[in-house]
């Protein structure tokens, strides 16, 4: 507490941040937030001592996350069996569980916007990073992954136990998940992605060899994987049955994806969707509070302003995400032709909804693929309609929680949802 702070608000400065690896250092971040989740000064040592030429563990896991995520023959394997799971996911017979609120009759469901995005997004991603046999271990992974997700920001504000202690429970709990996946022999796990299994090679080529110190590795790659793309869903679902004559737009545009077969051309959607393109961009600048960080190691001088030693520096990217002189005078609407119009704008240093530089997020190529999938298989299988309050009156579009600092996609404020009736409008093959 009581800690002084710089904050970083133009692209310019923001920029100097990003050039500036000698003096302002990302390590001391990671550090803290792996302390946050338990690890011992002398794991994080072992992580972060430079023994492979000039560079560390950390160093490598970056570079492994690029290679498993970045487009290649690795993330066509990843993305083929993530996309896959969420076919699945959305067959009719599987829109079951707590998602579903009332069932009419076999062509009519009430649903949770809220936690069908969830479900299916987080479920599919989890099968298809670790296998099946997370499930084995821990079949409440879901559950309480949602409940740590929701309140994880506590765990950065250093929140003493006795004031969170719903967020610790379940963070304990993901972290034994992890603990027991890890003691499970490897031949069962088989079906793991390549970047878990590196990851597991590489914390025991470190010698961590205890269960407290390696399962929350994985528990925090957990969370980075799932913690954004499903609430990315539920504002783009959300702003689209708000919106009849954009909805009407985008399912137009993408209706050639679809083959006679009902299957999905992701290619199609990529390559000749701008519209859908600008909708996602604009999704992204509006539903999300990304923050970038530093700590300043050496002094230096950013925007002529000298910074001093040991302080950090927080770049709140959403504020230049609103800035009118860039975005134009309708900054602070909603416009999801927006990037469309402007077609440089995806490229402005201004525009930076995963971050910059060398800790970019490297799920970005995976995150517009998950979120395409699901947003066109929804539309595309399902005739959807918006259900009203409970006297009858309009459905009300969600408030974003603006009060949380997420560091990423914003979720609505607590209880509100987009509650919506499904019927099946394509049939696709046997299930
Ligand atoms: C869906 C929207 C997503 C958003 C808005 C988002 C945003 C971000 C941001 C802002 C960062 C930190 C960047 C920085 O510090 O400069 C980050 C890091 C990261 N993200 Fe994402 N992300 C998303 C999806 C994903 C997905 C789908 C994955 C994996 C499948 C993923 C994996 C990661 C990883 C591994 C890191 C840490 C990278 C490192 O430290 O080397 N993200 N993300």
């Amino acid at each position: 507490m009581g800690e002084e702070l710089y904050v970083i608000t133009s692209p310019e400065d923001v920029l100097a941040v990003y050039k500036d690896t000698t003096s302002l250092d990302f390590d001391p971040i990671i550090r803290d937030i792996m302390a946050d989740f338990g690890l011992t000064r002398h794991t994080l040592d072992k992580m972060f001592d430079r023994k492979f030429g000039q560079k560390h563990w950390m160093d490598l896991c970056h570079a492994d996350f690029k290679l498993q995520m970045h487009p290649g023959e690795k993330l066509e394997v990843l993305q083929s069996t993530f996309l896959g799971n969420i076919d699945k996911s959305l067959q009719w017979s599987q829109v079951s569980g707590p998602m579903v609120l009332a069932s009419s009759n076999k062509n009519g469901k009430t649903v949770s916007l809220w936690k069908w995005c969830g479900q299916v997004l987080v479920d599919s991603a989890t099968r298809a990073f670790f296998g099946d046999a997370i499930y084995r271990v821990a079949p409440d992974l879901l559950a309480d992954f949602f409940l740590f997700d929701n309140e994880s920001w506590k765990l950065s504000y250093k929140y003493p136990r006795f004031a969170a202690p719903d967020m610790y429970k379940a963070k304990a709990k993901g972290e034994a998940a992890f603990a027991q996946y890890l003691a499970l022999p490897q031949e069962q796990r088989q079906d793991a992605s390549w970047i878990v299994k590196a990851i597991e090679q590489g914390i025991m080529d470190l010698g961590v060899e205890e269960s407290s110190q390696a399962a929350p590795m994985l528990f925090v790659l957990y969370r980075l994987i799932n913690t954004n793309a499903y609430k990315l869903c539920f504002w783009c679902l959300a702003y689209l049955l708000h919106d009849p004559a954009l909805l009407t737009s985008i399912e137009q545009e993408i209706a050639p994806a679809f083959q006679p077969d009902g299957s999905l051309s992701m290619l199609y959607l990529l390559e000749n969707c701008p519209f859908l393109a600008s909708f996602y961009e604009e999704i992204l600048r509006i539903a999300n509070d990304p923050i970038g960080t530093r700590l300043v190691v050496r002094e230096t001088t950013i925007g002529g302003k000298t910074l001093l030693p040991g302080r950090k520096i927080l770049m709140p990217y959403k504020l230049m995400h609103f800035d009118p002189t860039v975005f134009g005078d309708n900054a602070s609407e909603f416009d999801p032709r927006r990037f469309v119009n402007n077609k440089h704008l995806v490229r402005s240093t201004s525009y930076r909804p995963f971050g910059g530089a060398a800790t970019q997020c490297p799920g970005r190529f995976l995150a517009r693929r998950e979120v395409y999938m699901f947003v066109a298989l929804v539309l595309h299988r399902f005739d959807l309609t918006l259900v009203g309050n409970e006297s009858g009156g309009h459905a009300k579009f969600p408030n974003m929680d603006l009060t949380i600092p997420s560091g990423g996609v914003m979720g609505p404020i607590g209880g509100e949802d987009v509650i919506v009736k499904i019927k099946v409008k394509n049939e696709i093959g046997p299930e």
